[in-house]
């Protein structure tokens, strides 16, 4: 592959190339090479260990690779930026475990979210209450919980906790969002309902999502990326890379 140097231009929102890292001499990314395009969702799988969270970890920036490109939005070089840069820069990231305000309510929670800046355009943008409130009642919706809106957020379920910690995410009008196993603890009408709220959401944002569960990830029905030993095993859709032998044998067969 003719890598870009960091610098150069490529049309790819999300571009790794040849990195690797290691942690006391244990390589856990190994020549990693992805692209993910502008408006693109792109789920990724893979065993326990595979690299699934450093890979989150290196595009966030909070471990820096060893070797290897990381480009965001054609020419930014994510390895040069901090993690607040590059939070600034409109990479939003999900952990599994919930971490929303529990003793605030949903409506509050969110605009917690949106007020907290990410840049000085968006802290001008929403200076009237009325285009904060428009941007709350869009975001509920998405969410699903703008009947719920008065209510503590301690009061929600797991999974209506997941949904809120995703809204608080779209407050900060992100361009690519990372979101990691959205569906570990969830109930199977829980788990379809994000299904359908990713999907929405993916209509105007980038997002990987890494899951275990492969029904949600048919619901996604987006490429998949399958991670072995720190780079890519198989890539397409769930179809293909679920027949590939080497994807059986290392996962999907376990
Ligand atoms: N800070 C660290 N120090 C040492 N080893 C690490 C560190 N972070 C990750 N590793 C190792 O790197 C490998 C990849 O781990 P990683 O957590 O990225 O995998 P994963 O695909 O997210 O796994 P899981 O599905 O269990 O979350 C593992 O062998 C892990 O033990």
């Amino acid at each position: 592959m003719n890598a870009p140097t960091p610098g150069q231009l490529t049309s790819s929102l999300l571009y790794l190339d040849g990195v690797s890292v290691s942690f006391d001499g244990f390589k856990a990314i190994r020549g990693l090479s992805l692209t993910i395009e502008p408006g693109e969702m792109r789920a990724i799988i893979g065993p326990n260990g595979a690299g699934k969270t450093t890979m989150m970890d290196i595009i966030t920036g909070k471990t820096k690779p060893d070797v290897g490109t990381v480009m965001f939005g054609g020419s930014i070089d994510l390895t040069r930026l901090d993690e607040a840069a590059i939070a600034n820069l409109g990479i939003g990231r999900k952990f599994q475990k919930p971490t929303v305000f529990d003793f605030h309510t949903i409506e509050d929670n969110i605009l917690l979210a949106l007020k907290a800046p990410r840049t000085v355009a968006r802290t001008l943008f929403w200076k009237t209450a009325a285009a904060q409130q428009k941007r709350i009642d869009d975001i509920l919706g998405i969410i699903k919980l703008g009947d719920a809106r008065e209510r503590l957020a301690g009061s929600l379920s797991h999974g209506q906790k997941q949904w809120l910690e995703i809204g608080m995410l779209l407050a900060q009008d992100p361009k690519l969002l990372l979101v990691d196993e959205p569906a570990a603890g969830m109930t199977d009408g829980e788990t379809a309902e994000t299904a359908v709220l990713l999907k929405e959401i993916a209509r105007d944002h980038s997002v990987i999502v890494v899951e275990h569960d492969m029904g949600f990830i048919r619901e996604l029905g987006v490429k998949v990326t399958v991670l072995h030993e720190g780079s890519v095993l198989a890539e397409g859709p769930l179809d293909q890379v679920s027949a590939n032998e080497r994807v059986v044998e290392v996962y999907l067969g376990r």
